[in-house]
């Protein structure tokens, strides 16, 4: 294929295959858009433009594009798209993530880098990760006792969802040491696989029917009142405890988000509708429960693979631990390789690869080609994250490449942002990682695991499945071998 530029309405845009009629290059993208849109930079170079449907697309996949889309532009490229299954979830872009660029997402970024994820209220959570983390070893201590493979799989998200569920209401999902028996657990799931779902009116606006046809629409709102029933019982629960008794001591998010409107707090400069208060309730459960649950999932993935990174894991923890029987969070500091092993789980095996879409706000150019206003612009951190001018032996785990180097996570260093960078980095990145830390460093401390009998280290499979997060496509299952 030719590797000029395209020419459109006497825009220059960057190089991409050929569009076909109507579905344009949809069909370049397979089940993993991430690894699909990788080999197209590999043919196309780094920033490809390519017709999704109507929906004209670039696709950034270098740090030097990176940055001009995240850094040095990133006023430009800081709003959002707007798309069916986004929109409805956040009650028509009143929360944060699916928000487009204007004075209400800049207000709220603001009050809730203030209010909610600020370090002070991170450690405010702090018993609630060590506890849920400590019920989380009893089970697999139990399970294995009674000689039961482990899911890990399931277990990490079952422990997720239940810190979440603290944090945001003040209350586990589900009874103690249970998982899946609640019915919230099932209705988070299915949102969570609505929201990372494919619209056929995404892409083809005029097409929306089929959508209906195919029953998507009628999924979404189902899902949608079941979610919004939930919020709704839970926010009039709190409101009446809340003008019974007034601030409580411990305050969770609905605490903040809720007392801001019965106190009118004057820092916070405007009201916050109902609506508002359930947006922005969707984006704590929902930007914080896959994505670290995958992470756990990936990182033990990559050390069931590499014994030697396990083993050096291990005696690190079990070492500042000691004889407690369980890793705290004051621990957590002296974890320098353990931290490694999770910046590496991120490199390959980033939550969210394309990270949030971004959508142009007016007519650019990078790198010579022009970006009209309105497309849709996504950086690939795969194909980042896996360049070889950054990444020696990029395809290999290996987290001592993060030893004396100051490649962090805010954003800093374009070759690595498993959070983004710029305006619309993650907010949640500082409570995210905690979880991560402490539910990691507890599973290495607590057990030694083995694969099931018969498997060898290369038989572990590392299929993937792209969703709202990017997650192991089958479960890892594993033996545990109880050291507490
Ligand atoms: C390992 C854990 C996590 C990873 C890897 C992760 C990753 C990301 C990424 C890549 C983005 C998009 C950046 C962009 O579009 O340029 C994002 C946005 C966001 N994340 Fe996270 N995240 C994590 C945990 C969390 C947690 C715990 C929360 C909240 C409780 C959260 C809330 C959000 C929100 C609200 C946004 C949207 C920001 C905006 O559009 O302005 N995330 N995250």
């Amino acid at each position: 294929a030719p590797l000029s530029r395209s020419k459109s309405r006497g825009y220059s845009l960057p190089p991409g295959p050929p569009p076909l009629p109507i579905v344009g290059n949809l069909l370049k993208l397979s089940r993993l858009p991430h690894i699909s849109l990788l080999r197209l930079s590999q043919h196309y170079g780094s920033l490809i433009h390519l017709k999704l449907g109507h929906v004209p697309t670039v696709i950034a996949s270098s740090k030097e594009a990176a940055t001009e889309i995240l850094k040095t532009q990133d006023l430009f490229f800081c709003s959002r798209p707007q798309t069916i299954s986004g929109s409805k979830f956040s009650y028509g872009g009143l929360d944060i993530a699916f928000s487009p660029f204007n004075d209400h997402w800049k207000q709220l970024r603001k009050f809730t880098n203030a209010e909610i994820f600020s370090t002070a209220r991170v450690q405010s959570f702090r018993s609630i990760r060590e506890e849920e983390a400590g019920i989380l070893m009893n089970t697999i201590k139990r399970d294995s006792a009674n000689g039961k493979l482990i899911n890990l799989s399931e277990m990490a998200l079952c422990l997720f969802n239940n810190i979440t569920f603290r944090e945001v209401f003040g209350k586990r999902i589900s009874a103690d040491g249970e998982c899946g028996s609640s019915p919230h657990h099932d209705m988070v799931m299915e949102v969570v696989a609505l929201m990372g779902g494919f619209n056929v009116s995404d892409f083809f606006p005029s097409f929306g029917w089929v959508d209906f046809l195919t029953g998507n629409r009628l999924k979404l709102r189902r899902s949608f009142r079941q979610m919004d029933a939930l919020f709704e019982k839970e926010i009039e629960e709190r409101l009446k405890t809340i003008h019974s008794h007034g601030r409580s001591q411990h305050q969770d998010f609905l605490d903040v988000l809720l007392l801001c409107q019965v106190e009118r707090d004057p820092n916070l400069g405007f009201l916050l509708s109902r609506d508002e208060i359930k947006a922005l309730l969707v984006d704590m459960f929902f930007g914080g429960t896959a994505t670290t649950a995958v992470t756990v999932v990936w990182g033990m993935t990559e050390l069931m693979r590499n014994k030697s990174t396990m083993k050096k894991a291990q005696r690190e923890v079990r070492q500042a631990a000691g004889d407690k029987g369980r890793v705290e969070e004051d621990d957590l500091k002296h974890l320098h390789y353990l931290k490694m092993v999770i910046k590496e789980t991120l490199r390959l095996h980033p939550a969210s690869p394309l990270l949030g879409p971004h959508e142009c706000l007016k007519d650019t150019q990078i790198n010579g080609f022009d970006i009209p206003a309105k497309t849709r612009v996504i950086v690939n951190f795969t194909a980042v994250g896996r360049d070889p001018r950054w990444w020696e032996e990029p395809e290999i785990f290996k987290p001592e490449r993060f030893e004396n180097n100051s490649i962090g996570y805010k954003g800093n260093h374009l070759e690595f942002i498993p959070f983004g960078s710029g305006r619309r980095t993650c907010p949640g990145m500082a409570l995210g990682l905690a979880s991560v830390e402490i539910a990691f460093a507890n599973l290495l401390y607590s057990f030694d695991w083995s694969l099931p009998e018969g498997m060898e280290e290369e038989d572990v499979d590392m299929g993937e499945h792209f969703g709202i997060s990017v997650s192991k496509k089958r479960p890892l299952i594993l033996m545990a071998d109880s050291k507490i």
